[in-house]
């Protein structure tokens, strides 16, 4: 189902577990900042809606989505039961769309794979600038809503496991 048919900030509320006693980090990048920090607005206000003390949300911010990749992987070793990977790539001129996308989606996956904290791929891949609108809090919804709830799903499932 595409995006278009699914708004990405609408879930049931009673399906999720309580987080209170979880501690989150998210990573920002920095490029495309007008549509990263609409991400994180909504991943943060989900959290915190869900429970999450604010002092167990870390933030740090990286140049870059290909960044997250190291970024993440030291958020990693901070204690955190999930991380979110905030990031907004849009199509330039050039193939490095292409490039900075599939390094970015193998490498989140990497840390999914070789380490034990989830990682959560909130990273917006657009052709347009107003598809990245229409994603981070636009018609489509927040994928940064989208991405928390999947973070605090994460968590649980890691802690039960
Ligand atoms: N064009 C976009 C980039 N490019 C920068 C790379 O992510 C990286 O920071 C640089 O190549 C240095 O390593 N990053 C985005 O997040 N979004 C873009 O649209
Ligand atoms: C995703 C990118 O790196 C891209 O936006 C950069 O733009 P360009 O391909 O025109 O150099």
């Amino acid at each position: 189902m595409a995006t278009e048919n699914k708004n990405l900030s609408h879930y049931d509320k009673a399906t999720i577990p309580n987080a209170k006693n979880f501690r989150f980090g998210i990573v920002v990048s920095e490029w495309n900042d007008t549509i990263t920090e609409r991400l994180f607005q909504g991943a943060h206000e989900t959290l915190l809606e869900h429970g999450v003390d604010q002092k167990n949300i870390i933030r740090w911010n990286v140049p870059g989505s290909f960044e997250l990749i190291y970024g993440c992987k030291k958020m990693q070793e901070q204690s955190v039961d999930a991380v979110v990977a905030i990031g907004s790539v849009i199509q330039g001129e050039t193939k490095h769309f292409d490039f900075v996308c599939e390094a970015v989606s193998q490498g989140i996956k990497d840390l999914n794979v070789l380490q034990d904290t989830p990682v959560i791929f909130c990273v917006l891949t657009d052709d347009t600038s107003q598809q990245a609108i229409d994603r981070s809090g636009g018609k489509h919804g927040n994928k940064g809503t989208e991405a928390a709830i999947a973070a605090i799903k994460m968590a649980s499932l890691r802690k039960d496991s």
